[in-house]
């Protein structure tokens, strides 16, 4: 591929700015990656792993040095750094077009237009990768994470056209399909297919883990209650943020399902056979549904 622009930056190497890293280098979207994060350790080891070419811990380096500067650090975070860069860019001849891979996007809206004393400013495009895993840090990044999953950008009106295509060009070469939707729809089915699952493994591990039978329960569970709680696992600084900042939408996604388990627990209470066979006739219809969708993407292997 001929290179889109000369230096990306990722500030946050981690498992999803590792892994973009790491696939920018492979297609040659670009001539460098470099890393910029407020402590050396990971940016060293992700120069060991040949993840990125260089780095800094100096944000003004990396805003002169780079033509897109991609926030991947913790969701509240992003906000923080956000902020930071943004005054920093004003006036500036060739700035950097900004973007992010944070789980949520209302919050980081809301911090761009405060940053910029109430108007959003036109080169930062939101994004979000749809794909990931339990698992952190740049030892856990992947060259091949994106490929075949979807990555949602919620351009605004606002939005310089060109900071938008290349926003999506990038992820376009990392293998993914970009989908652009609007940021409050975002949050809101994000909250529903992800945020929800996320807190309800971790509410059931949560739950059985404190019961008094526990060593019995894990030692007798299977492979479905290994599969549902695989994401309990992932890291709780990362799902605290992301609960914090899609608050709103979260507790509509968790009432929505309180309410239905709630009916379910009414069928199971009233011995309601045929309740229960239609809620989870319809459920498995659905879920099978989901794998032909995911089959027909490749992915119905992955975890
Ligand atoms: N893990 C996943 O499956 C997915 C995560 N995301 C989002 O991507 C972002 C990153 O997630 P991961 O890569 O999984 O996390 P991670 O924990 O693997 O990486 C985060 C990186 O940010 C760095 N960091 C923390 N504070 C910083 C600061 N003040 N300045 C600069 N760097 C800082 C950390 O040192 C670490 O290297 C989060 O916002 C997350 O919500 C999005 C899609 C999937
Ligand atoms: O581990 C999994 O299956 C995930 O669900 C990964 C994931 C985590 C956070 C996101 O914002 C998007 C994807």
């Amino acid at each position: 591929m001929a290179e889109r622009v000369d230096t990306v930056a990722i500030l946050g190497l981690g498992l999803i700015g590792g892994s973009l890293a790491r696939a920018l280098r492979a297609t040659g979207f670009c001539r460098q990656v470099i890393g910029y994060g407020h402590r050396e350790p990971s940016l060293r080891r992700g120069l060991e792993l040949g993840v990125i070419d260089d780095f800094t811990l100096d944000l003004d380096k990396v805003i002169r040095r780079a033509d897109i500067l991609v926030i991947c650090t913790p969701t509240l975070v992003a906000a923080d750094v956000l902020a930071s860069i943004l005054p920093r860019l004003q006036g500036l001849a060739q700035a950097p077009v900004v973007t992010d891979a944070a789980s949520v996007k209302g919050n980081l809206y809301q911090a761009a237009r405060e940053a910029c004393g109430g108007s959003f400013p036109p080169g930062f495009v939101l994004g979000h990768p749809i794909a990931g895993s339990e698992r952190s840090g740049v030892d856990a990044s992947r060259a091949d994470l994106y490929k075949n999953h979807r990555v949602i950008l919620t351009p605004v009106a606002e939005n310089d056209s060109d900071a938008v295509t290349l926003v999506r060009d990038m992820w376009l070469a990392t293998g993914a399909e970009v989908v652009a939707m609007e940021v409050a729809q975002h949050d809101a089915v994000l909250a529903a297919t992800s945020h929800l699952p996320h807190v309800l493994a971790y509410a059931l591990v949560d739950a059985l883990a404190q019961s008094d039978a526990s060593e019995e329960i894990f030692r007798c569970a299977a492979g479905g209650f290994r599969d549902f709680t695989r994401i309990a696992s992932s890291d709780p600084v990362m799902w605290r943020d992301i609960a914090i900042a899609n608050k709103t939408a979260l507790l509509d996604a968790i009432d929505l399902f309180s309410e239905h388990l709630g009916r379910l627990r009414e069928a199971v209470a009233t011995g309601d056979a045929d309740g229960m066979h239609a809620t989870f006739t319809r459920a498995k219809a659905a879920r099978d549904e989901f794998a032909t969708i995911l089959a027909e993407r490749g992915q119905g292997k992955q975890d």
